[in-house]
């Protein structure tokens, strides 16, 4: 069963910072739907831009995995001989979720799945990497050399998706894009207080960068194509191509 998400619907006394914990993991395809503008679309996408750039005998990579949601549309679009997906994330609630979550579905593919530290992990023969939403809560001191281990690992004709929540350069237009994402979360059913609580509670982890910061950032590394792909508000997606 599906559990609806009322995590910051009451009033919290002493709210700390925004964490992965087994409360959260519960909540996570309630929350994640009625909070990133774009989402299911964004996980079709993932699937079909893996179809075109997953190459025979590589890895493919869901950096961030949460339950699995990407993992699991990349394995059902995979057309490709001897590939394995790599999955990971450091949130151990969110590992123990993905394991039931991936083996309730019937697949030839295999997962291996991680309970890690994007941040210490050796990418290597990859065709295809996917940060869906997570490089926002990396420390930003620390993106510039996991997107560089990224780049390293990927062969030429790799791919990686980057999906973010974004800042815009133009304060008008960055205080817009908030308004109207605080929209889609009125029309999705959270209240005035869900919005602010958890606004707050982001506010010393989710840091977003702009689109412009990342696109300077991916090219500098070396990516030959970069662009966006998909925007809604303040959240999108981007693809890199080595
Ligand atoms: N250093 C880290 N190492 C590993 N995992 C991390 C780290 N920091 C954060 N995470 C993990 O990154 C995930 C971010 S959610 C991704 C959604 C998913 N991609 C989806 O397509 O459904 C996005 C969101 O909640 O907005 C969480 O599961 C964290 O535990
Ligand atoms: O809810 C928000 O404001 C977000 O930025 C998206 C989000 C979704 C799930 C967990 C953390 C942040």
């Amino acid at each position: 069963m599906q559990e609806k998400d009322h995590i910051f619907a009451a009033p919290i006394d002493r709210l700390g910072d925004f964490c992965f914990d087994h409360k959260v993991a519960d909540v996570f395809p309630d929350m994640i739907k009625r909070s990133v503008p774009g989402y299911s679309n964004i996980i079709s996408a993932i699937g079909m831009m893996t179809a075109r750039f997953a190459q025979p005998h590589t890895q493919l990579y869901d950096l961030g995995c949460s339950l699995g949601a990407a993992t699991q549309e990349m394995r059902r679009n995979l057309n490709q001989p001897g590939c394995r997906i790599v999955a990971v994330d450091n949130s151990a609630a969110m590992v123990e979720r993905a394991r039931n979550h991936l083996a309730a579905f019937r697949s030839d593919v295999e997962v291996e799945l991680l309970e890690a530290d994007i941040c210490d992990l050796t990418i290597e023969n990859a065709s295809v990497v996917v940060l869906n939403f997570t490089l926002q809560f990396i420390d930003p001191a620390l993106r510039e050399v996991l997107l560089g281990n990224i780049y390293a690992g990927l062969k030429p004709g790799g791919v990686l998706i980057l999906s973010e929540k974004f800042v815009s350069a133009d304060d008008t237009v960055n205080e817009l894009l908030i308004d109207l994402h605080h929209d889609f979360k009125r029309a999705n059913g959270y209240s005035e207080l869900e919005i602010s609580q958890k606004r707050t509670a982001l506010e010393n982890v989710l840091r977003p960068d702009s689109p412009e910061q990342h696109k300077a950032r991916l090219k500098r590394l070396g990516f030959a194509h970069v662009d966006m792909w998909f925007q809604c508000f303040n959240f999108g997606s981007m693809v890199a191509v080595k």
